[in-house]
């Protein structure tokens, strides 16, 4: 084993490291000064800096994809093991296109940062608010209680409802948002695909029931589907699953 410092034995060209310091310099992260090039703590750093900004989202600082679905898969697992019951929304900000045909791309973006600001503003620390695609946001918010999850998403909806964003020409854009929601199924070991599918299908409603609303799953429990049924009672098929669920 070579106990060397890591600057002796590594090649610091070959690790790129100017590229990801001004990656890093570009993204705001603060960094140890460049006297201690290539010292443990500066490599340490931007190790770190590269993890965390390789969990964000560019626009909007807010988690990524990539990670809010590592964020579900660990929540999944934390409700199979206790019982306690999480909630999944996808919030979608209403006829973005609009904006972005009226407004312009730029102002389109600054609408999805004030949008992702005021959300986080909305949730516990617990909470994990993310951008999940174009002008979709998706928030899992652990321990959640049947009863609290309407107020919860109701008070984002209104929160963006009564959030008129002043974009940069001067005018304000008005803007409403549809949220899906479902709960992960208590001591049942289900998917991020499945649990996102479930959300996803109430996203849906809201949209095509008018748009400006929070449609939630309305029974957490027993909505298991059979692929759920069969992680839980580990046989193969969905059928198979369902025999085993009806003995
Ligand atoms: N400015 C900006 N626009 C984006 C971004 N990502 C996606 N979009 C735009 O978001 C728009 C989404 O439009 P649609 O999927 O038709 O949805 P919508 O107009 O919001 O309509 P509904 O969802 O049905 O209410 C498209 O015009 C995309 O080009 C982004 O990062 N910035």
């Amino acid at each position: 084993m070579d106990f060397r410092p890591a600057s002796s034995v590594l090649n610091l060209r070959e690790l790129k490291l100017e590229l990801a310091l001004s990656l890093l310099e570009q993204a705001g992260y603060p960094l140890p000064p460049r006297a201690e090039a290539a010292s443990a703590v500066l490599l340490q750093s931007v190790i770190d800096g590269l993890c965390d900004l390789s969990l964000r989202d560019a626009l909007t600082g807010l988690a990524n994809r990539r990670h809010f679905r590592a964020v579900l898969e660990r929540e999944i697992d934390r409700v199979a093991r206790t019982g306690e019951s999480a909630l999944l929304l996808i919030l979608d900000i209403d006829h973005f296109k609009r904006i972005n045909d009226t407004h312009g791309h730029e102002a389109g973006d600054q609408v999805i940062q004030a949008v992702g600001r005021r959300l986080a503003e909305c949730v516990r620390p617990m909470d994990t608010v993310a951008r999940y695609g174009g002008e979709e946001f998706a928030i899992v918010l652990p321990n959640c209680q049947p009863t609290f999850g309407l107020v919860v998403a109701e008070r984002m909806r209104a929160a963006i409802q009564g959030l008129p964003v002043k974009l940069r020409s001067g005018q304000n854009a008005h803007l409403t948002v549809s949220v899906g929601g479902a709960f992960a199924p208590q001591w049942v070991r289900s998917s991020v695909s499945l649990w996102m599918e479930r959300a996803d299908l109430q996203l849906y409603c809201a949209k095509s029931e008018g748009r400006n609303r929070v449609c939630l799953e309305q029974t957490p429990v027993s909505s298991v589907t059979a692929e759920e049924k069969g992680m839980l009672f580990g046989v193969g098929t969905a059928s198979e699953a369902e025999a085993a669920a009806d003995e």
